[in-house]
């Protein structure tokens, strides 16, 4: 039974993936304390929030068996994300299901603001009459520079041309292809500031966009200015905004998010030129419900079937991606798992390189599941593909990865190398359409290896007698041979065998083969067949 707590308001029927399936227990302690959370958190598998819970570095560290947090919604900077990845937790969110609503929010408040509506109406019920007073301004043919053209901004653009604006977009990512096809022009911050009658923001809070509005940005715009922020407080630096409305170079904002929610600048939150809701962008009962299934469907299918879409620690990987780089998950991760078990030394040096036609793909996820089965051999079982690259590091170890487009016999091939600064170990597999995954070679030796639960390595010369002789010290040990597989330099050479074997070859049973004649060495290996992650 996976067990689920959900610490903010979220749609209850958005949640019925979860509720209404026999696996999971989902409890509602809404509005915890940090400090009961960090108690209870070691209960779950996973906690779902909204922005209201702060989901710190505390929480994370006592939540041992937590494998997903998710987000009910876009922003996770009330996530400590680094936090999430170490411990190998797994950080959703749901990046669509509000968009519409905080749009349709940014539009109202625009209008709200062109036209002094909270103010008129705060007016009016306290039993007055004042006309004259909240003259407002047009949104038609006025300039609006809309900062971050993602999925909000771009929604915003669009909308706002329907009032006849002219749209400026600033965003790193977008072209001028893409501004002309939504019929906007693509400009600098710069830009915006001298041309805009509205500017409205739709970035993220990153380390780069915290004060991206600011002091000197304000003295660069045109006097009597308006400022809309529905996407995250601290983009526009507060009491730089206040100063600015202040002194009438901005005429007025209206404000949706905060440096501190609640708000504790009163300059801000009294102030007669700006308007202010309480987080409101994505509080409509169709997101609600939309932000809700979307986590909760993505929970299921994490914690029973390893399926991710929307990870913020993950690389994010394309359904079709996926479709084609799934025969290698599980057989990227078995010839992992059966190298170190032949080198059995700690690895300094990781590469890997990919052939044919997966030089086209994103292999990311290969390479994960090729790095963790090398690391955990050593390290312990809770390194897993969201925490593996910080782990690599915090051991001082580093990989390259290199993909070269030639087929090298088979349409797709993967070659991993470990060494140690003396001593290296190669394996490569291919996937053979219609017959499955192949382990084709070890440290340099052609074999046709099918993959399986337990086997034998063998180092040995090609002297005749030599399968007999491992044969019988096995037979006599009562251990089945499934399959056997050899591969040679020359004939009387170098050789390697690996054999499948029914059951584990026990340490006494291993060095009775050890004493045969002209036999170099002997591992036993156990991977992993299961297959891993979907
Ligand atoms: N008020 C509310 O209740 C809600 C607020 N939000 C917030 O709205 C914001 C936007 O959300 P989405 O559009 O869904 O995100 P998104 O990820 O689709 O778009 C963000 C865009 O900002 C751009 N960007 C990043 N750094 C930038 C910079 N320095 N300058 C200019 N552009 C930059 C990115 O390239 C991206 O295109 C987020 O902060 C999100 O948390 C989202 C939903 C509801
Ligand atoms: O859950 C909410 O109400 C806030 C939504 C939000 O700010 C976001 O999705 O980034």
């Amino acid at each position: 039974m996976y067990k689920v707590i959900v610490t903010d308001p979220i749609s209850a029927s958005g949640l019925k993936a979860l509720t209404e399936h026999d696996a999971f227990q989902v409890e509602q302690r809404v509005g915890l304390e940090p400090e009961v959370l960090a108690e209870v958190i070691c209960d779950y598998d996973a906690l779902i929030v909204r922005s209201q819970t702060q989901v710190t570095r505390d929480i994370i560290q006592a939540a041992d068996r937590l494998k997903v947090i998710a987000r009910a919604g876009v922003g996770v900077d009330n996530i400590d994300i680094d936090a999430a990845t170490e411990k190998g937790i797994i950080v959703i969110n749901a990046p669509a299901g509000n968009t519409i609503a905080a749009t349709e929010h940014t539009l109202a408040m625009m209008l709200a603001l062109a036209r002094n509506i909270p103010q008129a109406y705060g007016s009016l019920t306290s039993g007055k009459w004042e006309r004259k007073l909240f003259k407002g301004v047009e949104l038609y043919q006025k300039t609006l520079g809309v900062v971050g053209m993602g999925r909000i901004g771009t929604e915003v653009a669009k909308r706002a041309k329907g009032f006849q604006m002219n749209i400026l977009g600033y965003d790193p990512f977008l072209t001028e292809d893409r501004a002309k096809k939504l019929g906007i022009i693509k400009a600098s911050l710069d830009e915006i500031a001298a041309q805009a009658d509205f500017i409205t923001v739709h970035t993220p809070l990153t380390p780069e966009t915290r004060g991206l509005i600011n002091a000197e940005y304000f003295e660069k715009t045109k006097k009597g200015v308006r400022f809309i922020n529905c996407a995250r407080g601290g983009i526009i630096d507060e009491q730089a905004l206040v100063d600015a409305v202040n002194s009438g170079q901005v005429a007025g904002a209206a404000i949706d998010v905060f440096e501190h929610e609640p708000p504790e600048n009163p300059g801000l939150t009294q102030n007669p030129k700006i308007i202010v809701t309480p987080h409101l962008g994505a509080s409509t009962t169709e997101a609600q419900e939309k932000v809700a299934e979307s986590v909760s469907e993505e929970i299921r299918d994490i914690l029973t079937s390893g399926s991710v879409q929307h990870a913020i620690n993950l690389p994010h990987i394309s359904a079709t991606v996926k479709q084609k780089i799934k025969p290698y998950l599980t057989l990227s991760e078995q010839m992992a798992e059966l190298l170190m078990q032949i080198f059995k030394k700690a690895p300094k040096t990781i590469k890997i390189n990919y052939y044919g036609e997966l030089f086209l793909e994103d292999t990311g996820l290969l390479t994960r599941q090729m790095i963790k089965a090398l690391l955990s051999y050593y390290l312990d079982s809770s390194i897993n593909i969201v925490n593996v690259m910080q782990v690599l590091k915090a051991h001082g170890l580093s990989y390259s990865v290199q993909k070269n487009a030639a087929h090298k016999g088979f349409t797709n091939f993967i070659e991993l190398e470990i060494g140690n600064g003396e001593d290296k170990a190669t394996i490569a597999c291919t996937n053979l359409s219609g017959f499955g995954g192949r382990i084709v070679s070890v440290n340099g030796y052609r074999l046709d290896m099918e993959p399986e639960r337990y086997l034998l390595y063998i180092d040995h010369m090609d002297v005749p007698g030599m399968i007999g002789n491992v044969g019988s010290v096995l037979g006599k040990g009562k251990i089945n041979i499934g399959s056997m597989y050899v591969g040679r330099e020359t004939i009387g050479g170098k050789a390697v065998m690996v054999l499948t074997v029914d059951k584990p070859v026990p340490e006494a049973i291993r060095s009775d083969i050890l004493r045969i004649n002209d036999l170099n060495d002997v591992q036993f290996a156990e991977i992993n067949i299961e297959e891993s992650v979907d």
